[in-house]
Protein backbone atom coordinates (compact mmCIF):
# COMPACT_ATOMS: atom_id res chain seq x y z
CA UNK A 1 0.00 0.00 0.00
CA UNK A 2 1.79 3.38 -1.17
CA UNK A 3 -0.26 6.49 1.01
CA UNK A 4 2.88 8.43 0.24
CA UNK A 5 2.03 12.33 -0.35
CA UNK A 6 -0.94 11.79 0.40
CA UNK A 7 -2.64 13.94 3.64
CA UNK A 8 -5.61 12.86 5.53
CA UNK A 9 -8.37 14.84 7.95
CA UNK A 10 -7.94 13.28 11.55
CA UNK A 11 -11.59 13.54 13.85
CA UNK A 12 -11.52 12.57 17.37
CA UNK A 13 -14.37 10.80 19.19
CA UNK A 14 -12.71 10.06 22.79
CA UNK A 15 -15.27 12.88 24.05
CA UNK A 16 -18.51 11.59 22.02
CA UNK A 17 -18.01 7.96 21.39
CA UNK A 18 -16.17 7.80 24.81
CA UNK A 19 -18.99 8.80 26.14
CA UNK A 20 -20.20 5.25 26.14
CA UNK A 21 -17.61 3.68 27.33
CA UNK A 22 -17.90 6.47 30.45
CA UNK A 23 -21.49 5.72 30.44
CA UNK A 24 -21.62 9.55 29.48
CA UNK A 25 -20.40 10.48 33.00
CA UNK A 26 -16.78 12.69 31.81
CA UNK A 27 -16.67 15.44 34.10
CA UNK A 28 -16.61 19.01 32.03
CA UNK A 29 -12.62 19.97 33.66
CA UNK A 30 -11.85 16.60 31.70
CA UNK A 31 -13.73 17.28 28.74
CA UNK A 32 -11.59 20.71 28.42
CA UNK A 33 -8.34 19.83 29.67
CA UNK A 34 -8.32 16.62 26.83
CA UNK A 35 -9.81 18.89 24.43
CA UNK A 36 -7.08 21.32 24.68
CA UNK A 37 -4.39 19.16 24.77
CA UNK A 38 -5.97 17.83 21.02
CA UNK A 39 -6.13 21.30 20.63
CA UNK A 40 -2.48 21.54 20.96
CA UNK A 41 -0.83 18.36 19.42
CA UNK A 42 -2.77 19.45 16.19
CA UNK A 43 -6.04 17.53 16.23
CA UNK A 44 -8.08 19.27 13.60
CA UNK A 45 -11.87 17.75 14.85
CA UNK A 46 -13.42 16.81 18.13
CA UNK A 47 -16.81 15.42 18.45
CA UNK A 48 -18.22 16.80 21.89
CA UNK A 49 -21.56 15.74 22.95
CA UNK A 50 -23.92 12.58 24.95
CA UNK A 51 -22.74 9.06 23.17
CA UNK A 52 -25.68 8.96 21.33
CA UNK A 53 -25.21 12.24 20.11
CA UNK A 54 -27.47 15.87 20.91
CA UNK A 55 -30.18 14.76 23.00
CA UNK A 56 -29.39 11.65 24.11
CA UNK A 57 -29.71 11.39 27.42
CA UNK A 58 -32.24 9.68 28.50
CA UNK A 59 -33.46 6.18 29.90
CA UNK A 60 -32.93 4.34 27.24
CA UNK A 61 -29.63 5.44 26.59
CA UNK A 62 -28.36 7.03 29.98
CA UNK A 63 -28.44 10.29 31.69
CA UNK A 64 -24.88 12.27 31.12
CA UNK A 65 -22.94 14.30 33.95
CA UNK A 66 -23.83 17.32 32.10
CA UNK A 67 -25.78 18.50 29.08
CA UNK A 68 -24.67 18.72 25.88
CA UNK A 69 -24.81 22.66 25.46
CA UNK A 70 -22.08 22.63 28.92
CA UNK A 71 -20.38 20.98 27.39
CA UNK A 72 -19.90 22.60 24.20
CA UNK A 73 -20.15 26.14 26.09
CA UNK A 74 -16.95 24.68 28.06
CA UNK A 75 -15.28 23.22 25.38
CA UNK A 76 -15.57 25.67 22.08
CA UNK A 77 -14.37 28.82 23.50
CA UNK A 78 -10.94 27.11 24.35
CA UNK A 79 -9.72 25.80 21.41
CA UNK A 80 -7.72 27.58 19.37
CA UNK A 81 -7.77 25.95 16.10
CA UNK A 82 -9.82 22.53 16.50
CA UNK A 83 -13.07 22.72 15.02
CA UNK A 84 -15.70 21.02 17.40
CA UNK A 85 -18.17 18.91 15.82
CA UNK A 86 -21.47 17.49 17.53
CA UNK A 87 -23.32 14.35 16.28
CA UNK A 88 -27.11 14.42 15.99
CA UNK A 89 -29.41 10.99 15.34
CA UNK A 90 -32.47 12.36 13.84
CA UNK A 91 -35.67 11.15 16.56
CA UNK A 92 -33.01 11.59 19.36
CA UNK A 93 -31.90 14.99 18.50
CA UNK A 94 -34.23 17.38 17.20
CA UNK A 95 -33.79 20.70 15.05
CA UNK A 96 -33.88 23.01 18.14
CA UNK A 97 -30.85 21.04 19.51
CA UNK A 98 -29.19 21.46 16.09
CA UNK A 99 -29.83 25.10 16.32
CA UNK A 100 -28.28 25.05 19.87
CA UNK A 101 -25.77 23.30 18.61
CA UNK A 102 -24.84 26.08 15.93
CA UNK A 103 -25.23 28.86 18.68
CA UNK A 104 -22.93 27.53 20.61
CA UNK A 105 -19.85 27.48 17.73
CA UNK A 106 -20.27 23.82 16.47
CA UNK A 107 -18.69 24.25 13.15
CA UNK A 108 -19.23 20.12 12.02
CA UNK A 109 -22.43 18.69 12.32
CA UNK A 110 -22.88 15.07 11.60
CA UNK A 111 -26.06 13.46 11.15
CA UNK A 112 -26.35 9.70 12.08
CA UNK A 113 -28.66 7.11 10.39
CA UNK A 114 -29.31 3.52 9.96
CA UNK A 115 -27.56 2.65 6.36
CA UNK A 116 -30.50 1.98 5.02
CA UNK A 117 -32.77 4.73 6.67
CA UNK A 118 -31.36 7.48 5.31
CA UNK A 119 -34.27 9.37 4.09
CA UNK A 120 -34.86 10.30 8.16
CA UNK A 121 -32.65 12.89 8.10
CA UNK A 122 -33.73 14.95 5.11
CA UNK A 123 -34.92 17.93 7.69
CA UNK A 124 -31.59 17.72 9.99
CA UNK A 125 -29.22 17.88 7.19
CA UNK A 126 -31.42 20.04 5.03
CA UNK A 127 -31.16 22.52 7.81
CA UNK A 128 -27.55 22.43 8.95
CA UNK A 129 -26.58 23.27 5.05
CA UNK A 130 -28.63 25.51 5.13
CA UNK A 131 -26.92 26.95 8.19
CA UNK A 132 -23.64 26.83 6.23
CA UNK A 133 -22.44 24.25 8.36
CA UNK A 134 -19.38 21.14 7.31
CA UNK A 135 -22.44 18.64 7.47
CA UNK A 136 -21.31 15.22 7.47
CA UNK A 137 -24.19 12.27 6.68
CA UNK A 138 -22.89 9.09 8.73
CA UNK A 139 -24.64 5.61 7.43
CA UNK A 140 -24.32 3.65 10.41
CA UNK A 141 -24.00 -0.26 10.73
CA UNK A 142 -22.28 -0.22 6.92
CA UNK A 143 -21.30 -3.59 7.10
CA UNK A 144 -25.14 -4.27 6.72
CA UNK A 145 -26.12 -2.91 3.45
CA UNK A 146 -24.18 -3.96 0.46
CA UNK A 147 -21.90 -1.30 -1.19
CA UNK A 148 -24.81 -0.45 -4.01
CA UNK A 149 -27.12 0.35 -1.27
CA UNK A 150 -24.72 2.55 0.58
CA UNK A 151 -23.97 4.57 -2.74
CA UNK A 152 -27.56 5.13 -3.04
CA UNK A 153 -28.67 6.11 0.94
CA UNK A 154 -25.44 8.05 0.74
CA UNK A 155 -26.78 9.92 -2.57
CA UNK A 156 -29.93 10.89 -1.39
CA UNK A 157 -28.08 12.61 1.56
CA UNK A 158 -26.29 14.48 -1.10
CA UNK A 159 -29.22 15.58 -1.67
CA UNK A 160 -29.95 16.82 1.43
CA UNK A 161 -27.01 18.80 1.45
CA UNK A 162 -24.63 16.85 2.88
CA UNK A 163 -21.46 17.67 2.07
CA UNK A 164 -19.30 14.51 2.94
CA UNK A 165 -20.47 10.76 3.55
CA UNK A 166 -19.48 8.60 6.22
CA UNK A 167 -19.16 4.96 5.85
CA UNK A 168 -19.85 4.33 9.15
CA UNK A 169 -18.32 0.49 10.53
CA UNK A 170 -20.31 1.17 14.24
CA UNK A 171 -19.87 -3.15 14.63
CA UNK A 172 -16.43 -2.97 14.17
CA UNK A 173 -17.18 -5.96 11.91
CA UNK A 174 -15.44 -5.02 8.46
CA UNK A 175 -12.89 -6.60 7.36
CA UNK A 176 -10.18 -4.15 4.90
CA UNK A 177 -11.60 -5.79 1.69
CA UNK A 178 -15.18 -4.76 2.43
CA UNK A 179 -13.91 -0.94 3.48
CA UNK A 180 -12.42 -0.58 0.01
CA UNK A 181 -15.02 -1.75 -1.87
CA UNK A 182 -17.24 -0.01 -0.27
CA UNK A 183 -15.37 3.47 0.16
CA UNK A 184 -13.81 2.50 -3.81
CA UNK A 185 -17.73 2.38 -4.75
CA UNK A 186 -18.45 6.32 -2.81
CA UNK A 187 -15.08 7.31 -3.88
CA UNK A 188 -16.06 6.68 -7.60
CA UNK A 189 -19.52 7.70 -7.95
CA UNK A 190 -20.39 10.63 -5.71
CA UNK A 191 -19.08 14.12 -7.10
CA UNK A 192 -15.65 15.06 -6.31
CA UNK A 193 -16.42 17.81 -4.32
CA UNK A 194 -17.83 15.50 -1.76
CA UNK A 195 -15.57 14.23 0.87
CA UNK A 196 -15.66 10.46 2.27
CA UNK A 197 -14.98 9.55 5.69
CA UNK A 198 -14.80 6.57 7.27
CA UNK A 199 -15.48 5.51 11.10
CA UNK A 200 -14.11 2.12 12.53
CA UNK A 201 -14.33 -0.15 16.31
CA UNK A 202 -11.49 -1.70 17.22
CA UNK A 203 -13.51 -4.78 17.88
CA UNK A 204 -11.97 -7.42 15.33
CA UNK A 205 -8.47 -4.80 15.90
CA UNK A 206 -9.13 -3.71 12.88
CA UNK A 207 -9.28 -0.11 13.27
CA UNK A 208 -5.60 0.77 11.86
CA UNK A 209 -5.84 -1.56 8.73
CA UNK A 210 -9.35 -0.46 7.51
CA UNK A 211 -8.77 2.89 8.27
CA UNK A 212 -5.65 2.69 6.36
CA UNK A 213 -7.58 1.06 3.35
CA UNK A 214 -10.05 3.57 3.47
CA UNK A 215 -7.78 6.26 2.70
CA UNK A 216 -6.15 3.99 0.06
CA UNK A 217 -9.53 4.11 -1.57
CA UNK A 218 -10.10 7.73 -1.30
CA UNK A 219 -11.39 8.79 2.38
CA UNK A 220 -10.34 12.44 3.09
CA UNK A 221 -11.63 12.12 6.89
CA UNK A 222 -10.89 9.24 9.46
CA UNK A 223 -12.64 8.98 13.20
CA UNK A 224 -10.82 7.25 15.29
CA UNK A 225 -9.81 8.14 19.73
CA UNK A 226 -7.14 9.18 21.09
CA UNK A 227 -6.02 5.67 22.95
CA UNK A 228 -9.53 4.21 21.42
CA UNK A 229 -11.55 5.50 23.78
CA UNK A 230 -15.05 4.59 22.55
CA UNK A 231 -17.84 1.92 22.56
CA UNK A 232 -16.86 -1.66 22.05
CA UNK A 233 -13.23 -2.27 21.62
CA UNK A 234 -12.90 1.42 21.30
CA UNK A 235 -12.12 3.40 18.07
CA UNK A 236 -9.25 2.83 16.06
CA UNK A 237 -6.63 4.65 18.03
CA UNK A 238 -5.72 7.68 16.98
CA UNK A 239 -1.87 8.02 18.59
CA UNK A 240 -0.92 4.06 16.49
CA UNK A 241 -2.62 5.85 13.42
CA UNK A 242 -0.92 8.78 13.40
CA UNK A 243 2.35 7.01 14.12
CA UNK A 244 1.49 4.62 11.10
CA UNK A 245 0.82 7.24 8.97
CA UNK A 246 4.09 8.68 9.71
CA UNK A 247 5.95 5.98 8.52
CA UNK A 248 3.66 5.64 5.04
CA UNK A 249 5.12 9.68 4.59
CA UNK A 250 1.04 10.22 4.72
CA UNK A 251 0.30 13.58 6.63
CA UNK A 252 -2.39 14.53 9.34
CA UNK A 253 -0.54 17.26 10.67
CA UNK A 254 -0.91 15.73 14.35
CA UNK A 255 2.17 16.22 16.95
CA UNK A 256 2.95 11.83 17.28
CA UNK A 257 4.47 12.57 21.16
CA UNK A 258 1.69 15.32 21.74
CA UNK A 259 -0.77 13.02 21.24
CA UNK A 260 0.70 9.41 22.80
CA UNK A 261 1.41 11.85 25.64
CA UNK A 262 -2.63 12.90 25.36
CA UNK A 263 -3.15 9.39 24.96
CA UNK A 264 -0.89 8.22 27.81
CA UNK A 265 -1.46 11.55 30.30
CA UNK A 266 -4.79 12.34 30.54
CA UNK A 267 -7.36 9.45 28.74
CA UNK A 268 -5.97 6.06 29.80
CA UNK A 269 -6.31 7.15 33.51
CA UNK A 270 -9.64 8.26 33.57
CA UNK A 271 -10.87 4.61 32.08
CA UNK A 272 -13.24 3.31 34.21
CA UNK A 273 -12.63 -0.48 32.79
CA UNK A 274 -9.56 -1.16 30.22
CA UNK A 275 -10.92 -0.55 26.80
CA UNK A 276 -9.62 -3.79 25.07
CA UNK A 277 -11.05 -6.71 23.07
CA UNK A 278 -12.26 -8.49 25.91
CA UNK A 279 -14.17 -11.61 24.79
CA UNK A 280 -17.83 -9.56 24.62
CA UNK A 281 -16.07 -7.00 22.60
CA UNK A 282 -14.51 -9.59 20.36
CA UNK A 283 -18.37 -10.77 20.05
CA UNK A 284 -19.50 -7.27 18.84
CA UNK A 285 -17.13 -7.70 15.79
CA UNK A 286 -17.70 -10.97 15.14
CA UNK A 287 -21.42 -10.99 15.54
CA UNK A 288 -22.05 -7.19 14.10
CA UNK A 289 -23.43 -5.96 17.08
CA UNK A 290 -23.43 -2.05 17.70
CA UNK A 291 -20.69 -1.39 19.70
CA UNK A 292 -22.59 0.51 22.34
CA UNK A 293 -24.46 -2.81 23.34
CA UNK A 294 -21.65 -3.93 25.17
CA UNK A 295 -22.04 -2.13 28.89
CA UNK A 296 -25.62 -2.67 27.96
CA UNK A 297 -25.04 -6.69 27.97
CA UNK A 298 -22.54 -6.91 30.58
CA UNK A 299 -25.39 -5.24 32.81
CA UNK A 300 -27.63 -7.45 31.96
CA UNK A 301 -25.10 -10.66 32.87
CA UNK A 302 -24.30 -9.37 35.97
CA UNK A 303 -28.77 -8.85 36.83
CA UNK A 304 -29.96 -11.94 34.54
CA UNK A 305 -26.82 -14.30 35.31
CA UNK A 306 -26.81 -14.81 31.17
CA UNK A 307 -22.86 -14.22 29.52
CA UNK A 308 -22.90 -11.03 27.60
CA UNK A 309 -21.49 -12.81 24.77
CA UNK A 310 -24.68 -15.71 24.52
CA UNK A 311 -27.10 -12.09 24.32
CA UNK A 312 -24.99 -10.02 21.95
CA UNK A 313 -24.62 -13.42 19.63
CA UNK A 314 -28.44 -13.44 19.73
CA UNK A 315 -28.48 -9.61 19.36
CA UNK A 316 -26.33 -10.36 16.24
CA UNK A 317 -28.27 -13.17 15.12
CA UNK A 318 -31.86 -11.21 15.27
CA UNK A 319 -30.18 -8.06 13.09
CA UNK A 320 -30.84 -5.52 15.96
CA UNK A 321 -29.53 -1.84 15.39
CA UNK A 322 -29.05 0.90 17.29
CA UNK A 323 -32.11 2.35 19.00
CA UNK A 324 -32.95 -1.23 20.20
CA UNK A 325 -30.79 -0.54 23.29
CA UNK A 326 -34.48 -1.61 25.14
CA UNK A 327 -34.13 -5.08 23.66
CA UNK A 328 -31.10 -6.07 25.35
CA UNK A 329 -32.21 -6.65 28.73
CA UNK A 330 -36.09 -8.01 27.31
CA UNK A 331 -33.54 -10.85 25.94
CA UNK A 332 -31.49 -11.56 29.12
CA UNK A 333 -35.07 -11.40 30.82
CA UNK A 334 -36.61 -13.84 28.83
CA UNK A 335 -33.52 -16.17 28.39
CA UNK A 336 -33.38 -16.30 32.27
CA UNK A 337 -36.69 -17.60 32.07
CA UNK A 338 -36.22 -20.03 29.90
CA UNK A 339 -33.01 -21.30 31.44
CA UNK A 340 -34.97 -21.40 34.48
CA UNK A 341 -32.88 -18.90 36.31
CA UNK A 342 -36.14 -16.17 37.10
C1 LIG B 1 -24.57 6.71 18.22
C2 LIG B 1 -23.39 5.85 17.80
O1 LIG B 1 -22.53 5.68 18.89
C3 LIG B 1 -22.71 6.45 16.59
C4 LIG B 1 -21.42 5.77 16.29
O2 LIG B 1 -20.38 6.22 16.70
C5 LIG B 1 -21.42 4.52 15.55
O3 LIG B 1 -22.45 4.12 14.98
O4 LIG B 1 -20.35 3.88 15.54
MN1 LIG C 1 -18.83 4.71 16.89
Amino acid sequence: MNLKGRSVRLHDMSLRDGMHAKRHQISLEQMVSIASAMDEAGMPLIEVTHGDGLGGASVNYGFPAHSDEAYLNAVIPQMKQAKISALLLPGIGTVDHLKMARDCGVHTIRVATHCTEADVSQQHIGMAAKMAMDTVGFLMMAHMASAEKILEQAQLMVSYGANCIYCTDSAGYMLPDEVTQKIGLLRAELPSQIEIGFHGHHNMAMGVANSLAAIEAGAARIDGSVAGLGAGAGNTPLEVLVAVLERMGCSSGVDLYKIMDVAEDLITPMMDQPIRVDRDALTLGYAGVYSSFLLFAKRAEKKYGIQARDLLVELGRRGTVGGQEDMIEDLAMTMAKQQGLL
